[in-house]
């Protein structure tokens, strides 16, 4: 999808009260051994960030950069080789107030999924059992969530369905006679049928083409105006995060390297990593070639010292290879971890 072609994302305003989400320090590592050698791969390395209540925060980055392994700390979803080793994830959920997640006991964990926490994950079809009907999925994941006897539950399931334009009958499908996106969708809906305050999802539309894309985006954004959630969402498709999200950060080699409002991210990009990843979208009529980036992610076992993007940075400087720099606010509303771009840096 051409960015031109895009709409417009909605401005948000500054969060209201505390935020829906709030990450600080965070920090999650896959500890595995290799012939006897214990090694640490840093993939989630030192993350703050907060999501406004009713916004959708998107993350971005290349594969590799940590994005998955960031959301499955963000909700707990992890087992080893990834643990968490330091840093907290406080939530604010309506009603039920804080809760900070590493503290809960797991059956507190438990309370609060689906209810209030969703999580569709990258390969979230698979929720779907293949060899059963798709109303199971819905009494097997919700019902138990939603403190409803069973004919008011299915009429709660058929009302959500009606809202999100799938007929009731879907309930009744295999998930093999849906097409993907339909089958997305359903997801989607089991996702969202408790109106959970937060819904945390991993590259949900990767695998649909640009048109079921697109429908499913704006099923996305519906379904989140009408629940008021929260949304962190995440894809590598810079296009998409254009169309969708609200604030965008920036993930490179287990950290955020800029984060800013959507529109302000793409019409001034301050990192020359996120200069790179807009620089590289297709844009109509726009036939010069597009020069990639020289180099690979760094190897998270072994980052490099100092700011981990110099390797590969056209405006690297002396300093870069030494510290590493904050990801320090440089407008309102925007922060960038890059000596470049800090006041009296030279980019
Ligand atoms: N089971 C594992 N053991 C060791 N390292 C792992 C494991 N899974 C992922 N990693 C490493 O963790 C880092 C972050 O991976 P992650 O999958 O979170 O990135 P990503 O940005 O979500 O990528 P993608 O878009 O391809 O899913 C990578 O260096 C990856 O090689």
């Amino acid at each position: 999808m051409p960015p031109q072609q895009l709409m417009e994302p909605m401005a948000t305003t500054a969060p209201a009260g505390r935020p829906a989400l709030t990450v600080s320090g965070l920090r999650a590592y896959y500890q595995v051994a290799h012939f006897g050698v214990r090694r640490e791969v840093r993939a989630v390395d030192g993350i703050d960030l907060n999501v406004a209540k009713d916004e959708i925060y998107g993350l971005a980055g290349e594969s590799s950069s940590g994005k998955s392994s960031l959301i499955k700390t963000i909700a707990r979803a992890i087992r080893p080789p990834l643990n968490h080793v330091g840093g907290s994830v406080v939530f604010d959920f309506k009603g039920i107030g804080e809760r900070s997640l590493y503290d809960l006991a797991p059956a507190e964990l438990v309370a609060i999924r689906w209810r209030n926490l969703s999580y569709v994950m990258q390969a979230s079809m698979s929720v779907l059992n293949p060899v059963r009907r798709v109303r199971h999925s819905f009494r097997d994941f919700a019902f138990p969530h939603m403190d409803l006897a069973e004919p008011a539950f299915w009429q709660t399931v058929e009302a959500h369905l009606e809202r999100l334009h799938l007929p009731a009958s879907v309930l009744g499908a295999y998930p093999h006679e849906l097409s993907g996106g339909m089958r997305q969708r359903v997801t989607i809906a089991l996702a969202t049928v408790c109106r959970p305050d937060f819904v945390i999802m991993d590259e949900p539309t990767t695998a649909l083409d640009v048109v079921v894309q697109k429908g499913v985006l704006g099923m996305i954004r519906e379904v989140q105006r009408e629940i008021g959630s929260s949304v962190l969402f995440v894809t590598h498709d810079m296009a998409v995060h254009a169309n969708l999200t609200d604030r965008l950060g920036i993930m490179y080699a287990g950290r955020i390297v800029e984060e800013g409002r959507t529109p302000d991210v793409f019409r001034a990009p301050r990192h020359p990593y996120t200069r790179h990843l807009i620089a590289s979208l297709p844009r109509i009529g726009d036939r010069a070639p597009k020069s990639g980036l020289e180099g690979k992610p760094p190897n998270l076992a072994a980052p490099p010292p100092g700011c981990r993007f110099h390797p590969r940075c056209p405006l690297v400087r002396e300093i870069c290879r030494r510290e590493s720099p904050p990801l320090d606010p440089i407008a309102p509303d925007h922060r960038v971890a890059c000596h470049a771009a800090q006041p009296g840096g030279w980019a």
